[in-house]
This record gives structure tokens, sequence and C-alpha cells, in this order.
């Protein structure tokens, strides 16, 4: 039976959404300002289209402009750099997000590199990457200031703590370790070459785990009380024939012996989505001059 505390992410995330519905009214009343973010779909994967249809329903809920670009799989490099630079130059949009993975025969790093970095709400871009390791005002990635946040849930201050983060993607586990290092963390970035991860795990007291294979992080790995951020979403097949949602933590041996840990699903998933709305309504103050509730 669990131990540890589990970390709400769907309520925390409701949270965040109902600061970003403030804001959106504020925007509104104060400056006649309403936040649009536009998403482009490029062919078929069935993981972004459960995620890119959750957006499209909370993007409107907390009262900003939606716009959703679904584009067939076979849309040449050509026509998705012209739809983003038709994006960039439309002043009703202030956030774009370029779901991944695209389609092999487009280059990602040149379409995320030609999205304006005032409307990078996924802070993928170089400028925005910069930004966040030189510790500049910048829009940062959603899924880590997600993580970051419930960790904050559990550990008010995470000042000193040995924090490991598995996985060095630019995606997750790079700007992860960027905002620890920056909550004066001891930050460990482990990755597939890493040796004896099991002892460097041990040490932690903060484990965020960003690899993509299933409930790999067991329960002997952990130090008892350590917080548990699970980042990945796996899909695995499960007994009765279906398919069900797990992480790269094995949760049940875990939550054993940690002080606190995220739920897959309705732990992280749920807060990247909310970031992602808080960054729109950000980058829309930030274009448009004004004060932002949120940096
Ligand atoms: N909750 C959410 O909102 C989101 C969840 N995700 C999930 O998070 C997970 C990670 O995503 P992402 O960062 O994009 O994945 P990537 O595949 O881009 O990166 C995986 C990282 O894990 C490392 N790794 C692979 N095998 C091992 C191993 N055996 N031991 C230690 N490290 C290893 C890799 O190391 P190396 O660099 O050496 O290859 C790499 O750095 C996935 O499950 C994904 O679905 C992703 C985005 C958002
Ligand atoms: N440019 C870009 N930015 C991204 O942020 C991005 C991306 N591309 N490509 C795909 C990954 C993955 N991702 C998820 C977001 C929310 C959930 C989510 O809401 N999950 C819920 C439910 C999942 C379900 O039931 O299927 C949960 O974990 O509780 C999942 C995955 C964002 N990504």
């Amino acid at each position: 039976m669990s131990g540890a505390q589990i970390i709400d992410g769907k309520q925390i995330a409701a949270n965040v959404r109902a600061e970003v519905a403030a804001e959106v009214a504020r925007l509104q009343k104060e400056h006649n300002l309403k936040p649009g973010l536009a998403v482009v779909l490029v062919g078929e994967d069935p993981a972004s289209k459960v995620y890119v249809a959750n957006k499209a329903k909370q993007t409107v809920e907390v009262g900003m402009n939606s716009w959703e670009h679904r584009l067939p799989a076979e849309t040449s490099e050509a026509d998705v750099l012209a739809l983003v630079n038709k994006l960039n130059n439309d002043p009703a949009c202030h956030g774009i997000l370029v779901q991944l993975p695209l389609p092999k025969h487009i280059n990602s790093e040149k379409v995320l590199n030609s999205i304006n970095p005032e409307k990078d709400v996924d802070g993928f871009h170089p400028v925005n990457v910069g930004r966040l390791w030189v510790g500049e005002r910048a829009l940062v990635p959603c899924t880590p200031t997600g993580s970051v946040i419930l960790a904050k849930t559990v550990l008010p201050s995470l000042s000193g703590l040995n924090a490991i983060v598995i996985g060095r993607s630019n995606i997750v586990g790079k700007p992860v370790a960027a905002l620890l290092l920056r909550e004066n963390c001891t930050v460990t970035i482990a990755h597939s070459r890493t040796k004896n991860i099991e002892d460097v795990v041990k040490r932690a007291d903060l484990v965020v785990a960003a690899v993509g294979i299933p409930e790999m992080v067991k329960g002997s790995w952990i130090k008892p009380g350590a917080t548990i951020i699970d980042v990945g979403i796996n899909r695995v097949p499960s007994e009765n024939g279906k398919t069900k949602l797990v992480g790269d933590v094995a949760y049940d041996e875990c939550a054993k012996v940690a002080g606190a840990i995220t739920p897959v699903p309705g732990g992280v998933g749920p807060m990247t989505i909310a970031c992602l709305l808080r960054n729109a309504a950000q980058a829309a103050a930030m274009i448009a001059g004004v004060k932002s509730a949120f940096a």
C-alpha cells in the first residue's frame, strides 16, 4: 500500500488554469487584449491528437482564442514554414505550438527555429533556451514548469536538495535541470550512458523521471521520503487486452518508499497544458508591452 502523498496534478492544473482565466479577464478589461493560441498538427500521431483536443477545449475555457491547424502527413516542409510565417505575422495570434513529432521529411529544428521567439509558447526556440539558462525573462517549456510547480506543492523550498533528472532531451530533461538549478538544487542529469544509475538516484531528495521507458525506476532505487515527479507517459498493454498509461516510474513499489509521488495519468500531463495556457497569456502581455501576472 502507498505510503507516499499522492500529488494531485489534475487539481493543481485546475488551480493554474483558474489563475490563467483571471489573468485573461484582467488583460481583456485593462488592455482590451484577448490572448490567442494556435496549434499546428501535421499528420496523425495518436498521442498528439489526444493532447491537441484537450488543449483546444481548455484554451477556450480560460477565455482565449484557439486555432487548430490540422495538416495532412504529406504536407511539405515549405508549406509548414509558410503557415508558421503567417501566424508570426498575425496580430491576433500570441502563441504558436507546432506539435512534435513532425513527419520525418520535415526538419523539426528548422520549423521550431522559424517561430517568432515572442510567440514560442513551447519555449523550444534557441533564444528562449538561452534566456532561460542566463536567467533572463523567457518563455519556459511547459512540462518542466509544471513539474517544478508540482514539486513545490510538497517541498515549499527546493534549495540545497539533491535533485536527479533522468533524461536530457531539449523538451524535458535539460529545461527541468535549468529550473531546478534556478531553485538552488544540486542537480544531476542522468541519461542512457550513466553508470550505476540506481546509486545516483538513491542519493536524490527529488527525482524527475523523463525517459520514455515504462516503469524503469524501481522502488529499491528511491531514498526513503524522496519526492518523485514522473514525467513519463507510456502506453502499454493491460490485463484486459486493452492498453493503459504508465509512467517511467514503477508506481506501486516507489510509492511505498517515497514521501510524495505524481500519478500517471493525472500528474504532470495536465500541468503541461495548464502551463501552455499560462505561457500564451504571458506571451500576449509581453508582445503588448504590458505587465504580466506570470513573468
Ligand atoms: N507529461 C507530459 O506532458 C510529457 C511527457 N513526456 C514523456 O516523457 C518521457 C520523455 O520524453 P522526452 O524527453 O521527449 O524523450 P526523449 O526520447 O527525447 O529522451 C529520453 C531521454 O532518456 C534517456 N534515456 C534513455 N534510456 C535511458 C536509460 N536506460 N537510462 C537512463 N536514461 C535513459 C535518453 O538518454 P540519451 O540522451 O543518452 O539518449 C534521453 O536523454 C516520455 O515518456 C514522454 O512521453 C514528454 C513530453 C511531455
Ligand atoms: N510541441 C509540443 N509540445 C508539447 O508539449 C508536446 C508535444 N509537442 N508533443 C507531445 C508531447 C506530450 N505532451 C502531453 C501533454 C499533455 C498530456 C496529458 O494531458 N496527459 C493526461 C491524460 C493523457 C491521456 O489520458 O491520454 C495525463 O497524463 O493525465 C500528455 C502529453 C505534450 N507534448
